[in-house]
Order: C-alpha cells, then structure tokens, then sequence
C-alpha cells in the first residue's frame, strides 16, 4: 500500500468511527459470533484476543502486541499465556484418556454430534457476510488479495460440508475378516490418540487450523490448538463460531504463546500425538523433543518442470505467475525453482511472465508484507545468487517502492533469478540455490533433452517433497518424471500447478514417515487416528478337544 493510499485508508477509517451512523451499519454486517469488526481494528481502535481452556475465555496476564502489517501500527494485543500460566492446559490435556472422547466402541453418538456441528458451522460459515467476516479478517493479518482471502475461506466451507450427515462416523468405518474358527473374527478400527496438539503457522491463518481441527475432533481426539499469534484472532473468532454451533466446551482448548512456552507446554501435557505444521527448523526441533509422537507439515521447496511439448503460453505463464507470486509467495505450495525445457526459450514465456507480475500492486495486495523474511533478507539471497556464474535477475530485485510495511517484515517486488542448471548441482550451490525464501522469489533454469537426468537429480537432492507440477500433455515424459520423483501433492499435464489444493486434494509431503496431510478423509484417518486390531474369539470350544503336547 503506498503511503497516499495507507493514509486514506487510516482517514476512512477514522472518519467512519467518528460517524456513528456509519460504525452501527458496519457492525450490523458483523457476525454475531464476533467480538471484532475486521474493517474496525486499529491503533486507536485495537481488538483483543483471549485463550481458552477447560471450557472458559481467559486473559493473561501479558498482552503481545500485534503490529499491522501494512502500516506498523500496534492494532491487536494478544493474551499471551507465559511459562508459569500453562497449568490450565496441562491439566485439561490430562483429564482426556487415551480411549480419547469417542471411539467405535465408547459414546459413538458423538460422531452424529460433530456431523450436525459441521452442518451448522458449514451453514454459517457459508452466509456471505461470515465469508465476507474471514476474508477481510485474513487479510488483515496475513495480508493477501480479497480473492485469496475469500479462497482460504470458501476451501474452509467446503471442508466443513464435507464433513455433514454420516460422512464423521464413515471416517471411523471398521473392517472385518473371517477368523480361524468358529467364534474367531478380527476387526480393524481407527482409533483416536486421546490427549493431542496442533500447531500452526500464519500463512493460512484459517484453514489449516481449522482443518486440522476438526479432523482431530471427528475421530475422538481431544485437541489443545495454538496458532501463530500475529494471525490467531482469525482462529479466535472461529471456535467462538463453532461453540455457536454446539461445539462442546470443553472439546478444544486453545493457547496464544510463544514458541518457547508451547515447547513447554508439550513436554509437561505430553500430548499423544502433535500435529505441526511450519518451518524444518521448528518440526526437526519437536520431533526430537516429542521422540517421534509428531506428524509434520514442513517446509516447501516446491518445483515446476515444464516439457519438451510448448503449448498455451498465455495460460501457462499465469499459472506460473499465481503459483510464484499469490499470496507473495508465502504459500508453502509456492513455486521455488522452475526447470524449463530449452524449447521454450523463444516461446516468450519469461517475458509474460515478466510482464504478469508487474501487474501485481500494494493496492489491491496481489502483492504485499512478507511476514517472516525482511527485504535485507531477500536482497542478501538474491546478490548470493548474482555470485553463481551465468545467474542473472530475469525481473524483480528490488525493494517495493512507496510503502508504510514495517522494517520487521519484507517488502519485495515478486522475483525471478535465473541460475544455469550444472551451477545448480554444485556442491555448495545447491544448499544455497534450494534454500526455502518465504517470500515473492524464485528459482529459473531451463535444460536441454539430455540433461533431464540432471534436472531429476536435483530434485532427488532436495530435502522437501511437498508440491510439485510436471507441465506436459507427453505421456512418457509424464511417466519418466512421475516414475522417478516423491512430491506429496503433484500435478501433471499442461494445467499443472504447484498452488491452489483445495480441500479435495490431499495435501502434504511424501518420502517421510512423519509426513501429514490435510484435506481429505484420508489425510483426517492418517494423522488423527491409528489402527486398533480387536480379535475377537468367543468359541465355542471344539466338542472334542484335548490338552495338546507342550509346543
Ligand atoms: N507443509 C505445509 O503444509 C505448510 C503449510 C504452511 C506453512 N508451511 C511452512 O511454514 C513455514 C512458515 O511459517 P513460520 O516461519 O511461521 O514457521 P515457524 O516454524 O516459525 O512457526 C510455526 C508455528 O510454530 C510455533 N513454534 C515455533 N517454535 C516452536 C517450538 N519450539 N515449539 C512449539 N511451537 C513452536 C510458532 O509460534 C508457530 O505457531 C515455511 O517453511 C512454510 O513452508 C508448511
């Protein structure tokens, strides 16, 4: 946002809340699960949000303070539970067995429960002034375009429709084989962890918790949820719209922190299962202390490989342009490297894409504030990179221009450094060059038909398998690269993206046994649940049976 437009925004905004026609008519059209107006927070006007736990909303006794993105001003304070304040929650976290809340076998009525409670929150949530409610309060936080804002939450709805009816209970379907003998029968159940947590980062500060959530409670877990606090009062006001829709009290507890105290928290609550979900740095830390009872979500260094066959250029440097660019690149699906087929360097390709991200403008946010790399950051990054013979700035490199972001958090115009495909594969290049920068910025490289072997090398190389997408309608070169790579959630042919999974599409890395997914009943049965064998053998005895030999 320039400076021009940051101080007209904050007149309108102050304007409006000196005109109390105007401020009773924007809260009319505020939900009334709602304690915040998303169009109302401000430095003078600052919302507040609350933790709760064993079935209340309780303060702290420390606010942290917010800054707004876009403009520096401290405009949310946080109730930030300390090291000595986390008894609460370890006390709630012990109270729930590891049998969890429900199984198939103990209060089974509660999958029907969580069936009508994501009809309910599904209905609500899908009313266009709630849409409207989370869009504008993503934005807020995470700043991102109205269209992407609206997306995180309309995928959220979806989900929640997924979920109605029978489909809770369809999760936790059993199965049965024929035993033995008679009386013998061995029955497969998916069973709940009991006592878990969920961590989450800012970047979608609605549908990954919530997502997470709620599969979490469909199959009888009790969770404790804590979400980034720079974005948590999305989720604040999401379980409040929840207990509107009869979520038990005491189901969720949810924890504003730092990331020190939630570590803490974990080793005291010993949850049985966490679901993380952020940087390598943080899940490679928890797995340790955890000792393995974890599930990760973790960084994304996602590729895009397009073909020999050159087709549909317009479309294809859009797609390119969304995937690298959206959300200024903070997508953990976001595209970090394409591998371009020689065939397409006079296609014009480069320069569409060129052109499509000068499009993108502080104004409407299809650019905007990079919340965890700063611009020093980014430029450092690139001018390492300038290092690398034969690498170049293809567009982008600067500084955004005319802005109110604070210096804590980036500013850059969306990116492309080309760096030659054998320079890639250099020792000591390639941690550089593969390095995740959260932000507007990619990776450009192009290879000729026989280095596609050094092209899936250095995919091999990588240490994240999160998205990818192989661009081709040429089957066999869809099946060599397919055959020959782990991405978790990949897309081939000529539509292929990195970005844009919605809820169904399952979502997360492959190639680690600690990977998670997110979405899909497959992805809510894998991570919230485990399998039970309950072998059942009520005999009756063979009439005629004997004490064998000792064996
Ligand atoms: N794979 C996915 O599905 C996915 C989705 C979104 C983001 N990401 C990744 O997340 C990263 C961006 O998010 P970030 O930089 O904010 O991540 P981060 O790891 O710094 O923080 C994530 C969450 O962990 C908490 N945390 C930090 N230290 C902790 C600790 N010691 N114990 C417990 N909790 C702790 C933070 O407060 C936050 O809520 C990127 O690497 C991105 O690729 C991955």
């Amino acid at each position: 946002m320039s400076r021009l437009v940051s101080r007209r925004h904050l007149a309108a905004a102050a304007a409006l809340r000196r005109s109390p026609a105007a401020f009773a008519s924007r809260w009319l059209h505020t939900p009334a699960f709602a304690t915040v107006s998303p169009e109302e927070i401000s430095g003078s006007s600052p919302a507040e949000v609350q933790n709760f736990v064993q079935g209340k909303w309780i303060k702290s006794a420390n606010w942290n303070w917010i800054v707004d993105p876009l403009n520096g001003e401290k405009f949310i304070k946080v109730g930030e539970v300390q090291g000595s304040e986390i008894k609460p929650f370890v006390e709630s976290l012990s109270k729930c067995p590891k049998h969890g809340l429900h199984n198939p076998l103990r209060a089974p009525e509660r999958y029907l429960m969580y069936g009508d409670i994501s009809t309910k929150a599904a209905h609500m949530l899908g009313q266009p002034e709630v849409l409207d409610f989370f869009a504008k309060l993503v934005q807020r936080v995470s700043p991102k375009s109205y269209q992407q804002a609206l997306l995180e939450v309309q995928v959220s709805q979806k989900f929640l429709e997924n979920f109605c009816g029978d489909q809770v209970r369809f999760l936790a379907r059993s199965f049965a084989v024929p035993g033995n003998h008679v009386g013998q029968m061995s029955n497969g159940y998916r069973w709940p962890f009991g006592p878990v947590a969920i961590i989450t980062p800012f970047n979608f500060p609605l549908e990954i918790p919530l997502l997470q959530l709620m599969g979490a409670l469909y199959m009888g877990n009790k969770p404790v949820l804590k979400v980034d606090s720079k974005v948590s009062i999305v989720m604040e006001q999401m379980i409040r719209l929840l207990h509107e829709c009869g979520l038990p009290a005491e189901d969720v507890d949810f924890i504003n922190s730092d990331g020190i105290t939630m570590n803490k928290l974990l080793l005291e609550a010993n949850p049985k299962m966490t679901l993380f979900t952020g940087s390598s740095r943080v899940a490679e830390k928890l797995a340790a202390d955890l000792q393995g009872r974890i599930k990760l979500e973790d960084a994304g260094f996602d590729w895009k490989i397009l073909g020999p066959d050159v087709q549909e250029v317009d479309y294809i440097s859009w797609v390119c342009d969304q995937d690298a660019y959206a959300c200024s690149g903070q997508k953990c699906s976001a595209q970090s490297m394409l591998f371009m087929h020689k065939n397409w360097s006079s296609s014009g390709l480069l320069e569409k894409m060129k052109r499509l991200s000068e499009r993108r403008k502080l104004e409407d946010l299809t650019i905007g504030p990079v919340l965890t790399v700063t611009t020093a950051t980014m430029i450092e990054h690139m001018n390492n990179l300038l290092k690398i013979p034969g690498s170049k700035v293809l567009f982008g490199g600067e500084p955004l221009e005319n802005h109110s972001i604070p210096e804590i958090y980036g500013a850059f115009k969306p990116t492309a450094v080309f760096v030659p495909l054998v320079e890639i594969l250099k020792n000591g290049n390639f941690e550089l060059v593969t390095k995740e920068i959260f932000g507007p910025f990619q990776v450009v490289t192009e290879y000729s038909e026989e280095q596609l072997d050094l092209v899936l090398e250095a995919c091999e190389r990588m240490n994240a398998h999160l998205t990818a997408a192989v661009v081709s309608n040429d089957k066999l070169f869809l099946q060599e690269v397919l055959g020959r790579s782990v991405n978790g959630t990949t897309y081939a042919g000529i539509r292929a993206r990195t970005t844009g999974a919605p809820q169904n599409h399952w979502f997360g890395p492959a190639g680690d046994p600690r990977g998670a997914g997110i979405g899909t009943p497959e992805a809510i049965k894998l991570v919230w649940s485990c399998h039970r064998e309950i072998i059942y053998d009520i005999g009756p005895l063979p009439k005629k049976w004997a004490l064998p030999a000792a064996t």
